[in-house]
Formats: C-alpha cells, structure tokens, sequence
C-alpha cells in the first residue's frame, strides 16, 4: 500500500493521525467523459478497464460493463487480490489476467504511462484509452454513468440504469448510500480511534435499517426497476458478511439478519451476467491479506459458513 509522489513509489499507509484517527478518502483525478465529440469518443475497442475483483468500486464498473452488453467492445485487465507494498500488481493469481495491454508488473506503471511526474493514489477501476494511452476516468460513479449511456449507439443496447424520471431520487439515495454504507464500512475498519469507529458503525447500521425498511415495501431501491443505485448497494453487501463483519469489525448484525436485503442481495446475485462478476475468493484475500496494520498474519478466514446465495 502507497502512492506515487511526482512518478515514484512510496510505501507507506493511510495516514489517519493527521484526521484524528479518521480515514479519509482521496478524490479521484481524472474526471473525463466519453461524448461523440468529444476527444474521447465512442468507439469499440478502444477502451479498457484495469479491475480488481475484489474492490467493490471496481465491481460496479464490472457489472455495468455485463448489463450494458459491453464485454466485446472493453477489454479488462484483473490484477492480484493481493496490494502489498508496491501496490495493486499484476503478479499471477488465479482469476487474475495479469496486464494484458502492456505486461507490466504493477499498477502503478499505469499511472506512470499517463503522466511521467504523477503524484497520486493507485486506485481501481481505471478506464484507460489505448488510441492516446491515457486515463479517461478513475472514479466509479462516474464510470458507471460513462458505461450505461456513452456506448448506446454501438451496441443498440438503451437499458437505462439512470433514468431521467428517477435522477433526483437515485442521486438522492446514493448521497447517503455512499457515505454511511459504501465508504461507512472503510470509515470503520480504517479508523485508529475508538470514538471515530463507533461513530461510523452505528451510521452504517442506521442507514442499513433504513435500507431494510424501504426493501420491506419495495424490490429495488428507487423506481420499480434495477438502478445504477442498486448496483452501488450490491457491491458492498456482498463483502459485508464475509468480510466487512469481522475484518472491518461491522459486528452489530450480518447481511443474513436482515431479511428483505438478504432476499434482494440473492436477487441481485441471480441476475444475467451479476455472477460471473463476484469473486469471493478474490474479496476474502485482497482485504484480510492486503490490510495487514489490521491483520498482522494475514490469515484469511474460512466462513462465512453459509452460503450466501441459498
Ligand atoms: N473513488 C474511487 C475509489 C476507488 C478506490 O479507493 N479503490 C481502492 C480499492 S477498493 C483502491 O484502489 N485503493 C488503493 C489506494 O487507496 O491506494 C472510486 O470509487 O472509483
């Protein structure tokens, strides 16, 4: 774990004692989107998404790109589970591809492709453009917005993920998805003060009830159709029981107590093209291996001991 300071490497971990104890995450960078005129442009083939399987930010990207009929048209490259002290990697892993672009052993060299003197974090998922050898965007939310309408005249598929009708009430729900669930669960399991754990983990289970509640009457988050805001829900719930619950120490419930999220996580799940995206062995090594100021001995655990799809 590190970063890049002006295109070279440093080791070194959150720094949480400057934020009283809190974890604090970096805005993304770069920023850019895909328009038929733009200097970016739809078009197949040109594109590419660097993923871990394990990160759910990259997950959203990931199953945006199997929703969206996208999987011919962007390429992938699936890095190791495991981000030790240079980083995401390329090292062999099964269910990694390695960089298939470029061969290069670490992330990082991306980053350093991009721009020779880069000081940055080294975060997936990237979406990279072959045809000038640059990063179009880094930040999940907006890739996810890049993948459910850039590309439509390409693939003829309008499947419609951020409706319109529904913007004001998705963009409404994810605002409190993301702070209390999404990045909640990190805010918990990187704090290095009592006080500011606890803080974030009775957020996280308010806005969890507040979830159940509204699953309780409806099938899906806003509208009665599948959302990019359920997609954003999906990826963490998956990671929760079998990682955020002990590694992340999110203890006060699991995924399974909550009856109507369990039912739509299994939902979720069964959709076309959902599973395929889901590796539970990838989720489990990447946290309990990488974070070892939280896991010393890197000993990732066998459970849960249920299945999480029956
Ligand atoms: N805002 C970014 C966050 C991405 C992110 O933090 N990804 C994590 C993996 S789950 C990462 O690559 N962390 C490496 C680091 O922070 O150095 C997004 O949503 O795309």
């Amino acid at each position: 774990m590190g970063l890049l300071i002006d295109g070279r490497w440093h080791d070194q971990w959150y720094d949480t004692d400057n934020n009283g104890g809190a974890f604090k995450r970096q805005a993304s960078q770069f920023r850019e989107q895909i328009t038929s005129d733009g200097k970016y442009q739809p078009q197949s083939g040109r594109y590419h998404l660097y993923v871990s399987l394990a990160c759910p930010w990259a997950h959203r990207a990931l199953i945006m790109r199997e929703l969206k009929g996208l999987t011919s048209h962007i390429s992938i490259s699936i890095v190791s589970p495991d981000m030790l002290d240079r980083g995401w990697s390329f090292l062999p892993y099964p269910g990694s591809t390695g960089d298939t672009l470029y061969g290069h052993q670490y992330l990082s060299e991306i980053y350093v492709r991009e721009q020779a003197d880069i000081t940055t974090r080294v975060t997936v998922p990237v979406l990279w453009d072959k045809h000038t050898q640059s990063i179009v965007n880094n930040e999940s939310a907006d890739i996810l917005r890049i993948l459910n309408s850039a590309f439509n005249t390409l693939t003829g598929n309008t499947d419609d993920y951020y409706p319109d009708a529904l913007k004001a009430e998705i963009d409404e729900v994810n605002e409190w998805v993301y702070h209390d669930i999404n990045n909640g669960v990190y805010k918990a399991g990187f704090a290095t003060e009592q006080a500011v754990y606890e803080e974030a983990v009775y957020k996280l289970f308010a806005a969890l009830d507040k979830v159940e509640a509204r699953l309780a009457q409806h099938r899906f988050l806003v509208g009665n159709n599948l959302t990019e805001a359920d997609i954003r829900l999906f990826t963490t719930l998956v990671r929760f029981d079998p990682v955020y619950h002990g590694h992340f120490k999110c203890n006060l419930k699991q995924i399974k107590d909550y009856p109507a999220i369990y039912d739509y996580m299994r939902r979720i799940y069964r959709l076309p093209g959902i599973a395929g995206t889901t590796n539970l062995d990838h989720i489990k090594r990447h946290y309990y291996y990488s974070h070892t100021m939280i896991n010393p001995t890197q000993v990732v655990p066998v459970g849960p001991a249920y299945s999480l799809w029956k």
